[in-house]
């Protein structure tokens, strides 16, 4: 499970999004996005299942209630969560899974599941360019984008819980950083799927070649 979270505006949905077409390219079905409920309203850009469902606050604790999110929080005065039933069958099937959730949600899955875990905290370079980026992407309200600013300070506030921090300062190197990072993380000896069937094979081999 690899997780990026950042305060809104530094650039984890950009850099989730190319993750995901490359690494897919490379290898199709190996890394599976967690498409998380939400009540907050869909964005112009957004498609319904794609980048989140979009449920209505009834609908959202109903899921909560039936035990049926992985984790869930309130960020900007919105429900969101992660739905259990796709992460889980992703993860039995030998696929990694990507999370773009904030500090409260990286927590709760901390305190389930920290071994298979990974996280990375994105940061802007400067407070004056996640403004502007937030006001460039212009999917949101003056309003709205005001709200994500004043809460951008508590989330800052969260960076040493993280496993690797990103400043996201030129995209494609931070692209390069990420795409590092899980593939130095797959390569984890613990994290290898039948090492020991492999070296195994390797020293029958040997044996074999050995005079
Ligand atoms: N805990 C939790 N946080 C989420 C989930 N999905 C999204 N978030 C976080 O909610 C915050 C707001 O997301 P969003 O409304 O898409 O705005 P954006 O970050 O400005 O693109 C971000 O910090 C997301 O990482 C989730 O399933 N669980
Ligand atoms: N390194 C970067 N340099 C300049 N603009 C960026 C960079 N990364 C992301 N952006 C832009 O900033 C805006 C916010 O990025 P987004 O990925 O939506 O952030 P988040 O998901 O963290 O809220 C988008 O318009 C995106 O294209």
């Amino acid at each position: 499970m690899l997780v990026l979270s950042s305060p809104s505006g530094a650039g984890k949905t950009t850099l989730t999004r190319n993750l995901l077409e490359q690494e897919n390219k490379d290898d199709p079905g190996k890394l599976e996005l967690s498409v998380s409920a939400t009540t907050r309203p869909k964005r112009q850009s957004e498609i319904e299942g794609v980048h989140y469902h979009f449920l209505d606050k009834g609908q959202f604790e109903r899921m909560r209630d039936r035990d049926e999110l992985l984790e869930w929080a309130e960020v900007h005065g919105n429900y969101y969560g992660t739905p259990r039933d796709p992460v889980e069958k992703a993860l039995s099937e030998g696929r990694d899974v990507l999370f773009d959730i904030d500090w409260q949600g990286t927590r709760q899955l901390l305190d389930k599941m920290r071994d298979d875990v990974v996280t990375v905290f994105v940061l802007p370079p400067s407070a004056q360019e996640l403004k502007s980026r937030l006001v460039r992407r212009a999917e949101d309200s003056d309003a709205v984008i005001a709200k994500r600013l004043k809460n951008a300070a508590e989330e800052f506030l969260h960076w040493n819980e993280y496993d690797y921090i990103l400043v996201n300062r030129d995209l494609n190197k931070s692209f390069a950083r990420l795409r590092a990072i899980l593939t130095a993380e797959r390569l984890k000896r613990v994290k290898m799927r039948n090492l020991e069937d492999f070296v195994g094979k390797l020293l029958t081999e040997l044996k074999s070649i050995t005079p």
